[in-house]
């Protein structure tokens, strides 16, 4: 609890003289005022977030996490939980979706197994910190134990703490784990407070007759185990994951060091929610990448007041829509940085 708490001493707000200088600067470059939209926004937010009116961006991360799920068991998925650790093997070795996008935004892959059910062999590019071989089928009682939240979310921390170590301007969180749209409905209905028919979606493809039994594990794992709404890690251990814990400990430390943390989809909405539970003023730090086809997602991010970059249609996860959203991000600092005044390029401003 110690890292945990020391980190939430760390954050504090967007600087706001930066926001003003980097407003500022907007307004003088050779457009009408306000005329690249969400661009100018993004841009004064990442000045706020660095404390620098013209911010960098060039050494990017995507952390994508993994954990398996108990509630697998409850046989209305059509995937195997090997799929989680076969999946970080194609990760570390570069052929799965989120290499692709991560290399085409120029950002490093992080790969962690913090809750992996099926033995791995060792590989340099996983970082091993398993927790435990999964989570508890939460239909039968807690996920995982308080002590076990508190590791899931310090470990987190501890791999953006290494990552910033190594220079870091932007991260961006991703999920794998067989089963993890389950526990984030869950913690989004809990949380929210909305019902689990609003929340719930397919995931992986789960059928009509699929989605009733999923629906009805979710309800029986929060009737039985009764999360408390105010305590995010009473959420988190008793109907959430390792790698959600981890992506909010990713968040919550990323927001620490200031650096802007690109939220992916469903999974990492779910750890968001954790970390704004946990910290509000966290909010400030995160872009929101896109909005996943998951219907609990849109639903999250209006609780947190965040306005999601993309709309993709995309439902994969892995870290995806953050690294494809760092490409947004870029092209706004960019205009910050290579754009000429009006005085520089000797353009006539408005006469009214
Ligand atoms: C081959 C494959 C690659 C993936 N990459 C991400 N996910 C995504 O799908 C899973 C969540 O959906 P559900 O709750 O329905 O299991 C997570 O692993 C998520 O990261 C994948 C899923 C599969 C099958
Ligand atoms: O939105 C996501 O992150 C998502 C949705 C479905 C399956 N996996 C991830």
């Amino acid at each position: 609890m110690e890292l945990l708490n020391a980190t939430l001493a760390k954050i504090h707000g967007l600087d706001k003289e930066a926001m003003t200088k980097a407003q500022a600067h907007q307004d003088i470059l050779t457009k009408p005022q306000g005329s690249l939209g969400k661009l100018e926004a993004i841009a004064v937010q990442l000045a706020g977030i660095q404390g620098n009116a013209k911010p960098q961006t060039a050494r990017k991360a995507i952390i994508t996490m993994a954990g398996d799920h108990g509630i697998i068991d409850e046989k209305f998925h059509n995937w195997p939980k090997e799929v989680t650790a076969q999946m970080l093997q194609n990760f570390a070795h570069g052929g799965a979706a989120i290499n692709v996008l991560s290399r085409q935004v120029g950002a490093r892959n992080v790969v962690v197994a913090l809750g992996v059910a099926t033995p791995m062999a060792e590989d340099p590019n996983i970082i091993n910190r398993n927790i435990a071989p999964g989570t508890n089928n939460m239909v039968y009682g807690p996920a995982m134990t308080r002590e076990q939240a508190v590791k899931a979310i310090e470990t987190g921390i501890e791999i953006v703490n290494a990552e910033v170590k190594k220079g870091l301007d932007l991260v961006g969180t991703g999920d794998m784990g067989i089963g993890n749209t389950s526990p984030s409905a869950a913690i989004c209905s809990v949380i929210t407070g909305r019902s689990l028919e609003e929340v719930t979606g397919r995931g992986t493809g789960a059928s009509d007759e699929q989605m009733k039994l999923k629906r009805n594990a979710i309800a029986k794992a929060i009737a039985l185990n009764k999360p408390n709404a105010q305590d995010a890690l009473d959420v988190l251990s008793k109907v959430g994951g390792y790698e959600i814990g981890g992506l909010a400990g990713v968040i919550l430390g990323a927001a620490a060091n200031r650096v802007g943390v690109v939220v992916d989809g469903f999974i990492s909405g779910a750890a968001a929610l954790i970390a704004y539970t946990i910290c509000p003023q966290a909010k400030d730090f995160m872009f929101a990448a896109h909005q996943s086809v998951e219907p609990g997602h849109r639903i999250l991010l209006e609780h947190m007041g965040l306005d999601a970059i993309l709309k993709m249609d995309m439902r994969l996860g892995e870290g995806t829509g953050a690294a494809l959203a760092m490409n947004i991000i870029e092209a706004s600092n960019r205009i910050q940085h290579e754009m000429a005044s009006f005085a520089d390029a000797g353009v006539s401003e408005k006469q009214s």
